[in-house]
């Protein structure tokens, strides 16, 4: 069988006049997870609503192993769902609910196939309590092991921890992570919380208004932000107004010079914005050339950290994140500089609006 996992291509969907995909194109290797990340509202659950065959999208093709799914009815796609309600059966029993899809299988297997299911999500000790006596993370399990248990070509799940706490959340994405080492099946995961895609995906796909704006690793996707969107979706991005004055240098909005350590791809004059991490930025009480010059507002302490707020002087907020250990501690109001490493500044056209 083709090595092609499923793939979105040229996908445009709209609801009555309301086009809300545009050119949709993404691509899940086999047995891999691809987080869809994005504002609420920009199309992850139409996405894989298209792909379950609940909508037909007005044009593209859907396919998976090679196979286009776009004609393929919902129940043949063989696909695994697992959505934020948990939708079990109340009155089963925990196996159950797991065995539900199987009831074609010869008893033996079925039984087989369930306790090994509840192995993986490890609820063996659970199999016949009722839902209802069960935690919502243990519910969700229940769920996930359902999903699997028709051995789905794929598996699609919207917000699947969308309403557990924060702790638990945690928790089943690392089950999930563990589980799929033990099984690599090709999963499609919505959700609209970039630590949860970056824990469990090794793939991003970051979604604006219907668009897919980067499609990349975590890392290549925080490191190399295709636009000014993705670079404040995922991470902090302090912005700054600034202007091309030659090659590799700006000045920004207020007056600072900055020369990046590599040319643009701006012409001298052009309007940019220029971005930089909290983390890349480094304190310091004394003016210095290249610096940001801020005044001090506030700083809060997470772990060997300082996370400082200050405002730049057109009273732009800007964010550094610095060590603690042994480093100056400013006063409210005074004037402090922000040293940018400027290796890892980014620098976007700059029609775009300031958020
Ligand atoms: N059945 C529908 N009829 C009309 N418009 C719809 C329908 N379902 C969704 N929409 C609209 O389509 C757009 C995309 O919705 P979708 O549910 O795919 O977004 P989402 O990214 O999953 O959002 P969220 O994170 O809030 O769940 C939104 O503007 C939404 O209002």
């Amino acid at each position: 069988m083709a090595d092609t996992g499923l793939q979105i291509s040229n996908v445009d969907h709209s609801y009555e006049d309301k086009q809300v995909l545009h050119n949709v194109n993404f691509d899940v290797p086999d047995g891999k997870v691809v987080a869809l990340l994005g504002p609420s509202g920009c199309g992850k659950s139409t996405i894989l609503r298209a792909i379950a065959g609940l909508i037909t999208p007005d044009r593209g093709r859907i396919s998976l192993q090679g196979r286009d799914l776009t004609k393929v009815q919902v129940r043949n796609r063989k696909l695994g769902m697992v959505f934020q309600n948990f939708a079990l059966f109340s009155h089963m029993t925990v196996a159950e609910n797991v065995a539900y899809g199987l009831a074609h299988l010869p008893r033996q297997e079925r039984r087989e196939r369930v306790s090994r299911l509840l192995e993986l999500v490890r609820l063996t000790a659970f199999a016949n309590r009722f839902p209802p006596s069960l935690s919502g993370g243990q519910q969700q399990r229940v769920a996930v092991a359902r999903a699997l248990a028709t051995d789905p070509s794929a598996l699609l799940m919207d917000e699947p921890f969308g309403a557990l706490d924060r702790a638990l959340r945690s928790e089943l994405q690392a089950e999930l992570v563990r589980m799929q080492d033990d099984v690599g099946i090709t999963t499609v995961m919505v959700t609209h919380d970039q630590e949860e895609a970056q824990a469990v995906a090794g793939q991003l796909v970051v979604m604006n208004e219907g668009r897919v704006e980067q499609v990349g690793s975590p890392e290549e996707i925080y490191d190399h932000p295709a636009s000014l969107f993705v670079n404040g979706f995922i991470g902090h991005a302090n912005q700054q107004h600034a202007t091309v004055t030659g090659a590799g240098r700006l000045r920004t909005a207020d007056g600072s010079e900055i020369a990046m350590n590599r040319t643009l791809n701006y012409l001298p004059g052009a309007e940019v914005i220029v971005t930089s991490r909290p983390e890349d930025l480094s304190l310091s009480l004394t003016e210095q050339p290249g610096a940001i010059a801020a005044r001090f507002d506030r700083a809060v302490v997470m772990g060997r950290f300082l996370t400082i707020d200050a405002k730049l002087p057109d009273g732009t907020a800007i964010k550094a994140q610095v060590l603690r250990d042994g480093g100056p501690r400013p006063g409210k109001g005074d004037a402090i500089w922000l040293i940018p490493d400027t290796s890892r500044l980014h620098v976007f056209p700059g029609n775009n609006q300031i958020n």
